[in-house]
This record gives C-alpha cells, structure tokens and sequence, in this order.
C-alpha cells in the first residue's frame, strides 16, 4: 500500500491553528504512515515555531515537511480575526482543495478558520464543508463528528442534518428529503468506513419530549414518524430507533463514553438535526478529541472540533489533541480508500 498522501492547511492565522498542527505533527506516527504538506505560509509558520519553541516540549520544526506556500498578505494580529487572517486562511484552503482535485493528496485536513473572518474578506460560505464541496462540484455532503472514549473505547459518530442557519430557520429546513440524504449519508459512512454492516443509528426529534404527540410542537406528528416509517422499509439492514427526546437521547452514549453504563446500549451513530443539539453533547463528552469529518467529497477531509480559540493565540497553551485525532482519522480514511481501490482492481484483474 502507498502511504497516506496528506494536505494539512493552517486555518486562521489570528488563532491557534498552526499551533496545533506543529503540535500534533511531533507524534512520530504520523510522519512513519503519511507524506504531510502544509499549506500555508513557510514564514508565517517558522516565526509560530520561533515563538513557540522556549514555552513547548513537543512542536515539529517547519523544515520536516513540504509546505505548499502562499504568503500572508497584510500583517495579522495574534488573536484578532479580521479580513487579512481570512483572506490568508480562504487562499491556504482554497490551494489545498485545488492540488487535492487534482490527485496530489487523498486527505485534507483543515486547522480551524473565522466564518466572520472569511466574510470580512469577502468570502461569503457558511464554513469550510460548503466550500469544499462547492469546488468539489458536490451537493450531497455532510457534516460528521467523530471521537473515540478515552474511558471504553466506544465511538460517537453525530451527523448534523442541518448545520451553519439560525436556529429559526431550521424547522423549515428539515424536509423529507433532506433528513433522507443526511441518513444516506451516515449508513454509507457507518457501513463503508466504519465496516458495520447492520448499524443502528438513533434519530433525534426535534421538539421538546419529541413534541409529546403534537402537543409541544408538531413537526414529528405532522411528517417525521412517517418520514421514519418509510426508512425502516427503505433500509432493512439498519435499525433506526427514534424519534428520540432530543435530551434523552444523550444518556446512554454519555454512560458508554464515560463508562458508567452499557456501551452495547449506545447506538453506532446519532442524527441530529441541527448544530448545537449534535454538538453540545460532542463538545460535553469529547472537546478535546473529536474530529470533524466532511463525509460525501470525492476525498477525504477532516478537522479537528474546536474553533479558532482566539483567546489563547500564541500562548502555547492550545491542546493539539483533536488536531492530531483529525491527522489520524485522515490516514485511516485514506488507507482504507486505497485497500478499497486495490482490491477493485483485483477483482477486474
Ligand atoms: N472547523 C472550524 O473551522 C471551526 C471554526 N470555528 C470558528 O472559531 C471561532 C471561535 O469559535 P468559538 O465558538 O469561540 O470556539 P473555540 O473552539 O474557538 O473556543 C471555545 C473555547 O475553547 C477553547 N479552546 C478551543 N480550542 C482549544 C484547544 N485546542 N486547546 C485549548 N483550548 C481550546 C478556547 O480558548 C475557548 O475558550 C468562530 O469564528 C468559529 O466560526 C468554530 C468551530 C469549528
Ligand atoms: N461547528 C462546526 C464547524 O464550525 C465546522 O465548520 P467547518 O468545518 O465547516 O468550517
């Protein structure tokens, strides 16, 4: 098998994205498995080792990996997200996608941007999912959170049905045919990276107490029991429990998470239907190692689960472990493509 071929870009420059990514690159298994480029600015990126150096054990120095260079072009502020950070952080984003589509890389790997700092630069995305895809030329994708219990070993895996809208906008979002792409989405994820041939997967309602028959919101009344009703005949092979209370939901992956209940009890994979009820539960159990994992673009792409933490810029204090979590579920992705792609050839052969 080839080793990983992976593009790692630096996210804003304002933040604490070059700090983890030098972090998380000192773990020696990552160099012994991947070819790492960065993309980013090899100035920029020496002056962060520079100043980090006296104040952190372990950081990689620049000079170990190819960087795929692009300058900053006007001065960034540590800790000030504005148009200059963001102009520098679209370019670092835009290049790797460019050179990835063009076959150079199998995985992406993105250090945290600013949205409001991509807007003030005149980049008008909700985040860097849509961006991806958009220069990926897809319309089928989705945002999956990933992270495995330091406590049992056990996996959360949280689909968002809906992602970057206000939150009075997503019950109008929610459609049919939406919730079916996202489900789509996380079964062909479950069963073909994760190699679980009979997942269950739980679905969260959307109203309080799943909207008590009707009586605390109707949406579940109205169309998603029967929206359910037709995805358990649709897939037969999986076992879609639901619709959950959306706070009850999270019970049982917290106890399989910490250990203090049955991981068995846990699902393989959680749909929730918009931001903060997926990802207050993923931030609860797992800040400091989830990754974010853009599932359906023709490679693969993943981040770690933080922001940008513009409060501790250049500090040296940014923990680097859910950097080094996204590197390595960017490695295994990209293995298990190749194994996949290896063993369609000899099956043509
Ligand atoms: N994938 C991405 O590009 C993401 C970008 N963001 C962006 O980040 C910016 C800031 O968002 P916030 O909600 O403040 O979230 P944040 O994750 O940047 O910060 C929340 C808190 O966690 C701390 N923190 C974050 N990462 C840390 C790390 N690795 N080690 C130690 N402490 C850490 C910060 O210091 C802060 O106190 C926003 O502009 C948002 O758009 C947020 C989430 C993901
Ligand atoms: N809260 C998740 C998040 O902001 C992910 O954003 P992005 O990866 O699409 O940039």
């Amino acid at each position: 098998m080839n080793r990983a071929r992976l593009i790692i870009t630096l996210g804003d420059p304002a933040g604490i994205g070059a700090e983890v990514v030098l972090k998380a690159l000192a773990d020696p298994t990552i160099a012994a498995r991947a070819d790492v480029t960065i993309s980013g600015s090899s100035a920029y990126l020496q002056a962060t080792y520079d100043r980090l150096k006296p104040i952190c054990d372990a950081l990689a120095h620049p000079c170990q990996f190819k960087v795929l260079d692009a300058e900053i072009h006007n001065p960034v502020t540590l800790g000030i997200g504005n148009a200059n950070s963001g102009d520098a952080s679209f370019r670092w984003l835009e290049g790797a996608i460019a050179q990835t589509l063009h076959g150079k890389f199998d995985s992406v790997v993105t250090a945290p941007i600013a949205k409001s700092a991509w807007k003030a630069a005149g980049h008008c995305y909700p985040g860097q999912t849509e961006f991806l895809a958009e220069r990926a030329g897809v319309s089928r994708f989705g945002m999956l959170f990933v992270a495995q219990s330091p406590y049992t070993g056990w996996m959360l895996r949280t689909l968002l049905a809906t992602t970057h809208i206000p939150l009075r906008h997503v019950a109008d979002t929610l459609t049919p045919e939406l919730l079916t792409l996202k489900l789509e989405l996380l079964l062909e994820c479950l069963q073909h990276d994760f190699e679980i041939a009979q997942p269950r997967i739980a679905i969260a309602g959307l109203n309080p107490h799943s909207g008590e028959q009707g009586q605390l919101g109707r949406e579940e009344w109205d169309w998603m029991s029967a929206w359910l009703e037709a995805m358990r005949q649709r897939f037969p092979q999986a076992v879609l429990e639901g619709l959950l209370p959306p706070d009850t939901l999270w019970v049982k992956p917290g106890q399989a998470w910490f250990g203090t209940g049955s991981v068995e009890a846990a699902h393989d994979g959680y749909l929730a239907l918009y931001h903060d009820q997926g990802l207050i539960p993923v931030k609860l159990m797992a800040f400091d190692r989830a990754v974010n994992t853009s599932v359906g673009l023709p490679f693969v792409r993943t981040s770690p689960d933080h922001g940008t933490a513009f409060d501790i810029a250049g500090q040296g204090v940014a923990d680097a472990t859910s950097m080094k979590a996204a590197i390595h579920l960017a490695i295994k992705f990209a293995e298990q493509g190749q194994a996949a792609s290896t063993s369609v050839i000899s099956l043509r052969s």
